[in-house]
């Protein structure tokens, strides 16, 4: 069985963060680990509060993870501050896993900061270069490029800017957009671009957790990248289309094995180079 790690704060409500990357390593029936970074006190509405794991004690997870088990993909969510994120990368370098997949977390769905705005410069200097491939939504992506975004063009224009700072393939996904759900990926080279029909359902609370662990999932299984990001389109499209009416703010998406199977069914006309 492939084996992933997700590194990431906990959501309480059990929607986003560890809780969702879990449930999503699940439904594609890998084996899931969890690095814990944060916990957070947080459900479909709001986040309270959270409180920070100490970078020892994360590098304490990371390390009886590793001298334990090998990885064959791992996700990272929440790294709130500079301290947590130089951890990591440390950790990261040492073990080099294959197949990191990096979701650069800045705020919950409803606005709430989950990462210091001074953590930028860590988060592109010592982090972004060592993933394979970096998922942030359009709000982060304008954060970490410095550029406006409020088209397509100027999606794939930041996109470029981001790996021209790290190297890093490049995923933006259009969540935040209004009309289709179109996300972007550059490689270095070229542009994919992996759309369906935006749902209407507020019920979306976790989906950026849930996607890149698809992704990761998939990579974990020998996907190539491109591979993996349309299958886990499908997954988080499914997924939201099947999302739950729980709480009083944005509902979670849906975790079933089922809702994989009926993914990886799914027809891939979504997709173009
Ligand atoms: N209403 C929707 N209908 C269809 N797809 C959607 C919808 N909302 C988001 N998506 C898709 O879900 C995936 C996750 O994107 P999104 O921009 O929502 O992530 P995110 O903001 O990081 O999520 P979160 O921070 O809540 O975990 C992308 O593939 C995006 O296109
Ligand atoms: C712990 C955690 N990670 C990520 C997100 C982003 O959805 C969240 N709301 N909570």
């Amino acid at each position: 069985m492939k084996k992933v790690l997700s590194i990431a704060g906990s959501d309480c409500s059990g929607g986003a963060g560890i809780q969702a990357d879990l449930k999503t390593f699940a439904a594609h029936q890998v084996y899931g680990m969890s690095v814990i970074t944060s916990v957070v006190a947080e459900n479909t509405a709001r986040v309270l509060t959270y409180q920070d794991i100490a970078p020892e004690i994360v590098q304490a997870q990371i390390e009886a993870v590793f001298t334990d088990i090998q990885p064959d993909a791992v996700k990272i969510g929440m790294l709130s501050n500079p301290e947590t994120m130089k951890a990591v990368a440390a950790s990261l370098k040492k073990w080099h896993p294959a197949n990191i997949v990096l979701d650069p977390v800045m705020y919950a769905k409803n606005g709430a900061a989950l990462m210091e705005a001074e953590a930028i410069d860590t988060l592109i200097t010592d982090v972004l270069p060592l993933a394979d491939v970096i998922t942030p939504n359009i709000p982060e992506a304008i954060k970490i490029s410095g550029q406006e975004i409020s088209d397509l063009a100027e999606m794939k224009t930041a996109a470029q800017a981001i790996f021209a700072s790290c190297h890093t393939a490049v995923l933006i996904k259009g969540g935040h957009k209004i009309g289709a759900a179109t996300d972007i990926l550059f490689d270095g080279q070229s542009f994919y671009s992996y759309s369906s029909d935006r749902i209407p359902t507020t019920n979306t609370h976790g989906t950026g957790c849930t996607f890149s662990s698809a992704i990761a999932a998939e990579l974990a299984k020998g996907q190539s990248l491109n591979q993996a990001i349309q299958q886990a389109k499908s997954y988080i499209t499914t997924a939201i289309r099947h999302s739950l009416d729980i709480g009083q703010g944005h509902g979670p998406t849906h975790h079933f094995y089922e809702l994989y199977q009926a993914a990886a069914t799914v027809k891939k006309g979504g997709f173009n180079k």
